[in-house]
């Protein structure tokens, strides 16, 4: 099962904490910090949004992939997961976001 996949590649990205850079691009990643990681993020978002407006459905899939990777890498240097991410999108279910909109004037 896909799902299954997201969390595989999480434990993997984790582990790459303290990786040898040499042979891990998200431990070469992860050792230059934060900044290199959210420039990477910036990237592959701006390529995300050529190829959206481009129309290229191949090319968006390709570019959301590599933003997904680079966003679960931020959130392995932060100890985190895209356990925590599913978790956010669970408690969201269901709620509209033009009444959560709302909600949020009231
Ligand atoms: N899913 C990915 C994945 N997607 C993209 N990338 C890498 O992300 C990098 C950035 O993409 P770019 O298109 O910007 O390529 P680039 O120009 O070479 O990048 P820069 O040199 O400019 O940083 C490339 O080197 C891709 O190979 C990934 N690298 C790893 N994974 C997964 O992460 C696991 C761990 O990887 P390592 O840490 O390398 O062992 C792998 O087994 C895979 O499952």
């Amino acid at each position: 099962m896909n799902i299954d996949l997201l969390h595989r590649l999480s434990e993997t990205l984790a582990e790459r904490r303290n990786a040898d850079p040499q042979t891990s691009y998200t431990a070469q990643l992860m050792a230059k910090g934060p900044d290199a990681i959210l420039k990477k993020i910036g990237e592959e978002c701006a390529e995300l949004i050529m190829a959206g407006k481009e129309g290229d459905r191949l090319n968006v899939v390709w570019e959301s992939t590599d933003v997904l990777f680079h966003v679960m890498v931020l959130l392995a240097f932060y100890g985190l997961s895209i356990e925590d991410v599913l978790q956010e999108l669970r408690r969201r279910e269901g709620i509209s976001g033009v009444d959560e909109k709302k909600s949020r004037s009231a």
